[in-house]
């Protein structure tokens, strides 16, 4: 059973209001003759943690893009928290709560950890950071300082990103992505290039977020995924092929067929 699991999913259904967080349906994507997505339709409770796996070029990416509003979907309808946002552009998905990650960093090299923060809590909030008067807003600051201490950065706020180890800077990735307090999250491959401790630590701090956040993660290691995530979505060729809890999808022939034992990468 993986780790959030304890916690019932219909629980918190109950205590969280009756839309779903995201809602696709019939959501399809094509690039030209290719169809990246192809009439997905997927529902994630508020609060849960999904898990959408699949093999290389599966449309898990597309899939986080179609969501963010980074790219719009051919056809399908995508709602988030109730509302259609199929048409929305991305800031107006960021005003309603929805981050990312990305698997490409977007740091700042130059600055330290704390600052990084700092700046991503200005850029969500209506406090803009000033360059002509950059007076700290200490609420800002007091958040960005909770925010370093919950990707167990806090032994190195001060230091210059540049400086931190790979690990540590995806850590720093998942706090910017946590700024402004986020109702929903899309980590993208957060465990890739990490070592097994940085895995174990990067389990630790997704099991740890707030309850009421929910998340879905892309992952290609199946470790971190099954530990972390309350369901799991396996995609192949734009598709979605199969759907259960963590046991079930890890017991499941077909996707031991094509995935498990497929030599995925
Ligand atoms: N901007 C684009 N233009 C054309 N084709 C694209 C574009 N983005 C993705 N594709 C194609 O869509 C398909 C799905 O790609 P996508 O990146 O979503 O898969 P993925 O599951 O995220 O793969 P990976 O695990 O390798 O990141 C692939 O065939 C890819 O080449």
């Amino acid at each position: 059973m993986s780790a959030v699991a304890t916690r019932s999913i219909a629980e918190r259904l109950s205590s969280a209001g009756t839309a779903n967080a995201l809602e696709l349906r019939g959501v399809t994507k094509l690039f030209g003759a290719l169809a990246a997505l192809t009439d997905i339709s997927l529902s994630v409770s508020p609060g849960e943690r999904r898990a959408v796996l699949g093999s290389n070029g599966a449309g898990k990416t597309t899939l986080f893009n179609c969501i963010t509003g980074d790219f719009l979907p051919t056809s399908g309808t995508i709602r988030l928290f109730g509302e259609d946002v199929t048409r929305f552009p991305a800031h107006e998905r960021i005003r309603r709560g929805l981050r990312r990650t990305y698997q490409i960093s977007q740091l700042f090299p130059g600055l330290s950890v704390l600052d990084n923060v700092y700046l991503a809590c200005c850029g969500v909030s209506r406090s803009r950071f000033s360059f002509i008067r950059p007076r700290r807003d200490d609420a800002l600051l007091a958040t960005a300082e909770q925010l370093t201490e919950a990707v167990h950065l806090r032994d190195v706020r001060d230091i210059k990103v540049a400086v931190l180890s790979y690990g540590q800077q995806r850590q720093l990735e998942i706090a910017l992505a946590l700024a402004g307090a986020p109702r929903f999250v899309l980590f993208d491959e957060p465990a890739a290039g990490l070592s097994p401790t940085e895995r174990r630590e990067l389990v630790e701090i997704l099991t740890n977020l707030p309850g009421h956040m929910g998340f879905i993660i892309i992952e290609h290691d199946m470790d971190v995924a099954l530990r972390v995530a309350e369901r799991v979505t396996m995609m192949h060729n734009g598709r979605i092929f199969k759907e259960g809890l963590p046991e079930e999808i890890e017991a499941d022939p077909e996707v031991q067929a094509l995935y498990l034992g497929g030599g995925h990468a």
